[in-house]
């Protein structure tokens, strides 16, 4: 059986350069989006409000992150899982800084991703969300 591994992750954009966010672990080579494992019992906002301020020092309301609903992928890490993920828009335009766990930060142009290794439910199904709304596609 697969194993399903419940998230809370933010598509973070800024408006203004159009570029979306993705950070990478010191744990992993892979950049992915910021946010993390729902605890049991919590609420998935509850969940990413926590990863947010843990990882780029960002604190969000219910004001500035907008539901976007469940999204599946693969597991960037593991073979044979997927992530259940709660994804959340927050529109973001001031710098952010990686905190302990987070090695990189990079802002991408979701239209045209650099070449690097990006986490299958960021590649294939948030950023090109992110290059609509931004009016990059
Ligand atoms: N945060 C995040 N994790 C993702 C994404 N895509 C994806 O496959 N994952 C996988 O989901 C799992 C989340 O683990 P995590 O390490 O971010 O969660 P966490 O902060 O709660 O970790 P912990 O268990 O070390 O406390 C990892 O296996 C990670 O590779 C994504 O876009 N964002």
């Amino acid at each position: 059986m697969p194993k399903i591994i419940r998230l809370a992750t933010g598509l973070i954009v800024d408006p203004v350069t159009r570029r979306a966010l993705i950070v990478r672990k010191h744990s992993s080579p892979i950049f992915m989006q910021a946010g993390g494992k729902i605890e049991a019992g919590e609420a998935a906002f509850a969940a990413l409000q926590r990863e947010l301020t843990e990882e780029i020092g960002l604190n969000i309301t219910s004001d500035n992150a907008t539901p976007l609903g469940q999204f599946t992928a693969p597991t960037a890490n593991e073979t044979g899982h997927q992530v259940l993920a709660e994804v959340f828009y927050i529109e973001h335009s001031e710098p952010v800084t990686a905190q302990s766990e987070i090695a990189e930060i990079l802002w991408v142009d979701p239209a045209s991703l650099p070449d690097i290794a990006i986490a299958p439910l960021s590649r294939y199904q948030l950023m090109p969300i992110a290059a609509r709304r931004l009016g990059l596609k």
